[in-house]
C-alpha cells in the first residue's frame, strides 16, 4: 500500500479530503496504518463507524484475517461489542476510546499475533499495577488532546520585511510572504518612512546597511534573507505549533517525569535534561504563542507600563488638578509700588508677575504629579525624559497632559517591548524547533499509553488474568464471573466450569458436546454468556475474568442467541439455515441458547440432537448447548453427549431463588418452574395471587 488510493473505499475524492485533514498524504496514512480512529472520524464525511471500518479493512489486508473470521455469529460480534464499552469506560481520551477497536479477536491460525498481543497487555497490566491509583497521573492523561497539526499563525502585523534588492524581495515574499509583510524600498527615505510605520524591521541585504538612519529606526540586519531561519524571522511560526498545542504538551511531559519515576519506559532515547530543556522553554509562552508573564523581568515592567499608563496620567492630573485649584484659591497678589511702576512703564507684563507668583505651587504640583507616575509605573532613568514633554511649562489651568507626548511615549514603549519580545520569541523558537519531533512522539506515546493503560485498568478493576493456551480443543475457568453481570449489579457468584480436554474436566471423558439443563432464572444463560467473553477475551490477547483458565484456541466462535420464541416457518428456517455453517471440521466453538423456541418441542429435540451428532464428529469442535428439553434430546441421539445443570433449592426468605450457579456435571436439572410460580403467588394478593396458586396445583 503506497498511497492512500490503494485502500479499498478510498478514492480521488477522499483521498483529497483526507490529505487536506491531516496536512499531507504521509501524515494520512500514518493515521490509518496506525488506527487513529478519533482523528479519520473527523476528516469531512467520515463518521466513526467508516472510520472503524476502514481501519479494520486495512489491519486485515496486513495481517491476512479480519474480525468476522473468528466471529461468526451476530450475537458473538454483540458480545464484543459490549466487552468493548466496558473495556472504553476506563480510558481518558477520545483517541483510546477509538482506538480500542483495533483490538480484534483472533483465530487459532494467528496464535502469533494473539501471543504478541498478550506481551503487550502483559505490560500494560502490570503498568496498572504501579499506575492505576495515581490520580495526578490520571488527570495529565485526561487533558491529553490529539496534536493540533495544522496550525499556522496568523499574520504579523506589526513588523516587516524591508529591501531595496529585488531578488532578496521576490525570496523574502516567497519564503515570509504569508506571515509577515515584505516591502520593497527604493532608497533610505522610503525605508526609514515605512520602517516607522512598524514596531520593528528586519533589512533584508546589505544595501541597507549602508543607509544613514536616524536614531528611533533601528532595523535588524539579515545581509542574505535566503539562509535566515523560520525561527529568525517568524518565531511565531514554530511557536505556534507549540502554544497551540501548549496544555497537551505539558502534560505529557508532566506523564513523562512520573513515568520515569515509576520505573516505566518512556521516550527512551530522550535524555532527562532535554525534557527538562523543552520544559522550561515552554514555560515561557502562553497559549496564544506569546512570551508567558513572569518570564522577562523587563517585557513585564514595560507590558505594565503599557496597560496602566493612560489611568495613571489621568488620575495624577486630577489629583494635580485638585491640588493646584485650592493653591490658586489661597494665592492672593499683594503689588508694591515699585512692580506698579515697572508695568505702568511698560518694563514689566503684569503676566510675568502673575506667574512669578504662581510658578513656585505650579512646579511644585507638576513635581508631584511626575514623582507619582515614575513611582506608579516603575518608570527608568531613559525613560524620564519622556514624561518631562508630558507637561507645558507655561501655567496652564486645568492642569493637562500634552497628548501627543503621551502617545508617543506609549508608541515608545509598543515598540520596546516587541523588539524585546522577538528577540525572546527567536531563542525560544529556536530551542523548540530542535523538539518538533519530540513534541509528537511524546502526545503520540501519551496517548499509545492510554489505550494500554485502560487496558491494564480493566484488568486490575475486574481482577483478570491472561489464561493458558492448552493444546487441543477445550475451555474451563475456576471462579469466573459474568463481565455484564459485575457491571451491572457490581456484584457476582464466581463459577467454575470445564468443557472438552482440560486439565479441570470432570470425568476424564473430555466431553466437547455438551447440553446445559436447570432451574429457570439459574443463570445459564449467563453463564454461556460467561463463556463467550472469556473466549473472545483470550482470542484477543486479552485477560479474562477468571481466577484460572484454560482455553484450546478456536478457528471460529459461533454463539447463538436465544430465539425470540417466534413459530413461524420463516424464524425456523432461517435458524436451520444459521446452523448449517457450523457443519465443517474446522476447529470451533458452538455456543446455542434454548434453540428449542424455533418449533415444537419434539421436532427441537430432533433437531438439536442432529446438530449435536455434526459437532461431535467433528473432533476440533467444542459445543455447550443450553436446553430444557435435555432428556428429549438424549433420547434422539446415540452421541457422546454430557449434560450439565444448574439447579435450585427453593426460594430464600427474599423470595429469591437459592441456586447452585456453578453446573454440577453429568446431572440434568428440572427446570422447577413452579419455583417461579411459587415465587409470583407469594409476591403477590387477592385475584392475582389466586391465578397462581391455581398453576402451583399443577405441579402437585
Ligand atoms: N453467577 C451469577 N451471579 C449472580 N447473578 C447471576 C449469575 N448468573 C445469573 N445471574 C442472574 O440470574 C438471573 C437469571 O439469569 P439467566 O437469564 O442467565 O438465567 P437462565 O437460566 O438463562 O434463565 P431462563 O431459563 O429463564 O432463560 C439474571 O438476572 C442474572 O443476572
Amino acid at each position: 500500500m503506497n498511497g492512500l488510493q490503494d485502500i479499498p473505499r478510498i478514492g480521488e475524492k477522499m483521498a483529497k479530503r483526507f490529505q487536506e485533514h491531516f496536512g499531507g498524504e504521509d501524515r494520512a496514512m500514518d493515521a490509518i496504518l496506525s488506527g487513529d480512529i478519533a482523528s479519520i472520524s473527523e476528516v469531512e464525511g467520515v463518521g466513526q463507524r467508516y472510520a472503524i471500518s476502514l481501519v479494520h479493512e486495512v489491519r486485515a489486508q496486513f495481517e491476512g484475517v479480519s474480525m468476522e473470521d473468528f466471529l461468526k455469529t451476530k450475537e458473538a460480534s454483540d458480545i464484543y461489542e459490549r466487552l468493548l464499552d466496558i473495556i472504553k469506560q476506563f480510558t481518558h481520551t477520545r483517541y483510546a476510546k477509538d482506538k480500542l477497536h483495533v483490538y480484534i479477536p483472533y483465530p487459532a491460525s494467528k496464535k502469533a499475533l494473539i501471543e504478541d498481543i498478550r506481551k503487550d497487555v502483559a505490560g500494560y497490566m502490570r503498568t496498572a499495577c504501579v499506575l492505576g491509583d495515581n490520580e495526578e497521573l490520571i488527570t495529565l492523561l485526561s487533558n491529553v488532546k490529539a496534536l493540533d497539526v495544522k496550525c499556522n499563525p496568523p499574520k504579523v502585523r506589526s513588523r516587516a520585511i524591508l529591501t531595496a534588492d529585488s531578488k532578496q524581495y521576490e525570496v523574502a515574499r516567497q519564503m515570509f510572504g504569508d506571515l509577515l509583510d515584505v516591502q520593497f524600498v527604493k532608497g533610505a527615505g522610503e525605508f526609514v518612512d515605512t520602517a516607522r510605520g512598524y514596531s520593528h524591521v528586519v533589512a533584508a541585504d546589505d544595501k541597507c546597511m549602508a543607509f544613514d538612519l536616524p536614531e528611533d529606526v533601528d532595523p535588524e540586519f539579515i545581509p542574505d534573507i535566503r539562509k535566515a531561519n523560520m525561527w529568525q524571522i517568524v518565531p511565531e511560526k514554530e511557536i505556534y505549533f507549540f502554544a497551540r498545542n501548549l496544555n497537551t504538551l505539558e502534560c505529557c511531559i508532566q506523564m513523562v517525569e512520573i513515568l520515569r519515576c515509576s520505573g516505566i519506559c518512556s521516550l527512551e532515547d530522550i535524555a532527562d535534561d532535554d525534557i527538562e530543556r523543552l520544559k522550561q522553554t515552554l514555560s515561557l509562552i502562553d497559549g496564544d504563542g506569546d512570551v508567558r508573564e513572569g518570564s522577562d523581568n523587563r517585557i513585564d515592567r514595560l507590558m505594565m507600563i503599557s496597560r496602566n499608563v493612560d489611568n495613571c496620567v489621568s488620575e495624577t492630573i486630577t489629583a494635580a488638578n485638585v491640588t493646584l485649584n485650592s493653591c490658586l484659591e489661597e494665592s492672593k497678589l499683594t503689588l508694591s509700588g515699585q512692580d506698579m511702576l515697572k508695568v505702568m512703564n511698560g518694563k514689566m507684563e503684569i503676566k510675568d508677575l502673575l506667574e512669578k507668583e504662581l510658578f513656585h505651587s505650579y512646579s511644585s504640583v507638576i513635581k508631584t504629579a511626575k514623582e507619582k507616575i515614575v513611582a506608579d509605573l516603575a518608570l527608568e532613568r531613559n525613560e524620564l525624559l519622556s514624561l518631562d514633554s508630558f507637561f507645558s511649562d507655561e501655567i496652564t489651568y486645568p492642569l493637562e497632559v500634552k497628548q501627543e507626548c503621551l502617545y508617543s511615549f506609549k508608541q515608545q514603549i509598543v515598540n520596546q517591548v516587541e523588539k524585546l519580545k522577538v528577540r525572546h520569541k527567536c531563542n525560544i523558537a529556536r530551542t523548540l524547533s530542535e523538539f518538533h519531533d519530540v513534541a509528537q512522539r511524546m502526545v503520540h506515546e501519551a496517548l499509545d499509553f492510554d489505550v494500554g493503560f485502560s487496558i491494564g485498568c480493566f484488568a486490575k478493576e475486574f481482577d483478570l488474568h491472561l489464561p493458558d493456551f492448552i493444546e487441543g480443543t477445550g475451555i474451563a475457568f475456576e471462579s469466573a464471573s459474568n463481565l455484564f453481570i459485575r457491571t451491572r449489579h457490581g456484584s457476582v457468584v464466581p463459577i467454575d466450569y470445564s468443557v472438552g480436554n482440560t486439565s479441570y474436566d470432570p470425568d476424564g471423558n473430555g466431553s466437547r458436546v455438551v447440553l446445559l439443563s436447570g432451574v429457570n432464572s439459574g443463570g445459564k444463560t449467563s453463564l454461556l454468556e460467561l463463556v463467550a467473553q472469556c473466549v473472545i477475551l483470550a482470542h484477543m490477547g486479552f485477560p479474562t475474568p477468571a481466577v484460572n483458565m484454560e482455553i484450546g484456541l478456536a478457528e471460529e466462535f459461533y454463539h447463538f442467541g436465544k430465539s425470540k420464541g417466534t413459530l413461524d416457518a420463516g424464524a425456523f428456517e432461517t435458524t436451520l439455515v444459521d446452523f448449517s455453517v457450523v457443519a465443517n471440521d474446522s476447529p470451533k466453538l458452538v455456543l446455542a441458547d434454548e434453540l428449542e423456541s424455533i418449533t415444537e418441542p419434539g421436532a427441537s429435540a430432533k433437531i438439536i440432537s442432529g446438530i449435536l451428532e455434526v459437532l461431535s464428529e467433528n473432533d476440533n469442535g467444542m459445543s455447550i448447548f443450553v436446553s430444557h428439553l435435555s432428556e428429549l434430546i438424549l433420547e434422539n441421539t446415540e452421541c457422546n453427549v454430557r449434560v450439565d445443570g444448574i439447579e435450585a433449592s427453593g426460594l430464600d426468605k427474599d423470595l429469591n431463588l437459592i441456586v447452585e450457579r456453578t453446573p454440577r456435571y453429568n446431572y440434568v436439572a428440572k427446570s422447577t418452574p413452579e419455583l417461579i410460580v411459587e415465587r409470583l403467588s407469594r409476591k403477590s394478593n387477592g385475584l392475582e395471587q389466586d391465578f397462581y396458586k391455581r398453576l402451583q396445583k399443577k405441579f402437585k
